[in-house]
């Protein structure tokens, strides 16, 4: 199976288990990588053939800008679901990460893979 990547993209959004999380937006910072099979968009050169790395994208601000939960891990774990079904993903790895979040790191986060065939 082949992949689609989506590298470091930034994500704003109300994240945080503490009461001064709840009232601002942080950036979390997302790798994304995409199973498909990549041959038949790339033999007819059509975009409506494989996963739409900028429709992604897009669906990812929105999804960070309509939630608000505390755990990266919801975050995670909800992003994962709605792509895997709204994009028809058969396999995907995530992961997030929240800089700043940790003063002695450069990040901590998550990595979660979901799905099967890859
Ligand atoms: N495993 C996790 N640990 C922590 C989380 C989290 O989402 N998952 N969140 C926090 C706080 O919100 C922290 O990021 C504030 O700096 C602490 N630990």
């Amino acid at each position: 199976m082949d992949l689609v990547l989506i590298e470091a993209l930034k994500v704003d959004t109300v994240i945080g288990v503490y009461d001064w999380e709840r009232t601002l937006t942080q950036t979390l910072v997302l790798d994304l990588e995409l199973a498909t099979d990549i041959r038949p968009a790339a033999a007819a050169d059509d975009l409506t053939q494989t996963l739409d790395y900028a429709a992604i994208s897009e669906r990812i601000a929105k999804f960070g800008a309509q939630h608000g939960f505390e755990l990266v891990e919801t975050f995670a774990e909800r992003l994962a679901e709605t792509l895997r079904q709204e994009f028809a993903i058969p396999w995907l790895r995530l992961t997030l990460r929240k800089p700043g979040a940790v003063p002695a790191a450069d990040a901590v986060g998550v990595r979660i893979e979901r799905g099967a065939g890859h």
